[in-house]
């Protein structure tokens, strides 16, 4: 466990990560996930994320993890036999350890994929999701492809609802959400989000930028849609946990 030296206050205990399954082409996405685990480590906040050893996940939960801080996965029954699979065999990971120290390389966390801290099974993905938005208490995604966009929005859309008011947040590293922003800000032009909910989502070009707006962000809602009849009718999740996930 590394000391943690400079120790920063927070209104949050955990925070959940949607991030890509993978690491990206440009090193930035690399950094910027590592950068995101120190941030949540030098708050002394908690990590709840998809469970996977790969990719940025497994970057973001490693860091959190050796800076001593607290890691949940949260991963469909399903998803862990692929994650099991991904990882190489122990003989495997010895041969390259070899062969690595040999030619002098030092990349060996990235390539055993070790799944850390406290892994919790579910049975699918609607599960997962109320899981890990019932363990948070605010949300951020690095960079991603599908699935940390469907997990984005999801959380939004929840918050446009006022099923939650968990601040939303994006890192916009170098860019990469460019696209999406203006996607956003056309919806509003075009009238399809009202301009009070544009200020869900909340976003910065790095993890200490972006979690100081999250720690200041207050939450906005016009037209609350009843959580219990939402709860009931639309999610078709357990009720007793969508109760706590607005808690
Ligand atoms: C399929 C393989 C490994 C297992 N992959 C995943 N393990 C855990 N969680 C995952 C995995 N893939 C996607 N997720 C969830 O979606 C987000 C990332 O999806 P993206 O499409 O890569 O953006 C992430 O936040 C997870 O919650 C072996 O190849």
């Amino acid at each position: 466990m590394e000391e943690n030296k400079a120790v920063k206050s927070s209104r949050f205990k955990r925070v959940c990560v949607f991030c890509g399954s993978s690491s990206g082409k440009r090193n930035c996405y690399r950094d910027a996930a590592l950068e995101l685990g120190k941030e949540l480590v030098s708050r002394r906040l908690g990590l709840v994320y998809g469970g996977g050893s790969v990719g940025l996940m497994g970057l973001v939960s490693q860091e959190v993890h050796r800076g001593g801080g607290h890691v949940l996965g949260i991963i469909p029954k399903t998803l862990m036999s692929k994650e099991v699979v991904s990882t190489p065999s122990p003989v495997l990971v010895k041969s390259l350890w070899e062969m690595m120290h040999k030619y002098g390389f030092v990349l060996v966390k990235q390539i055993t994929g070790e799944t850390v801290g406290e892994v919790k099974p579910v049975t699918d993905m609607h599960q997962r999701k109320a899981e890990m938005a019932r363990h948070s208490d605010c949300f951020i995604a690095l960079p991603g492809g599908y699935g940390t966009l469907e997990e984005l929005l999801e959380v939004i859309t929840w918050a446009q609802l006022g099923i939650h008011d968990k601040p939303v947040g994006l890192i916009n590293v170098d860019g990469y959400y460019n696209y999406l922003l203006t996607f956003l800000d056309k919806a509003v032009d075009d009238g399809f989000i009202k301009p009070p909910q544009r200020h869900i989502v909340v976003s910065a070009p790095t993890a200490t930028e972006l979690v100081q707006k999250l720690e200041e962000y207050v939450p906005m809602h016009d037209g609350v849609v009843a959580k219990a009849s939402w709860e009931a009718e639309q999610l078709e999740l357990n009720s007793s946990l969508q109760t706590e996930i607005a808690c």
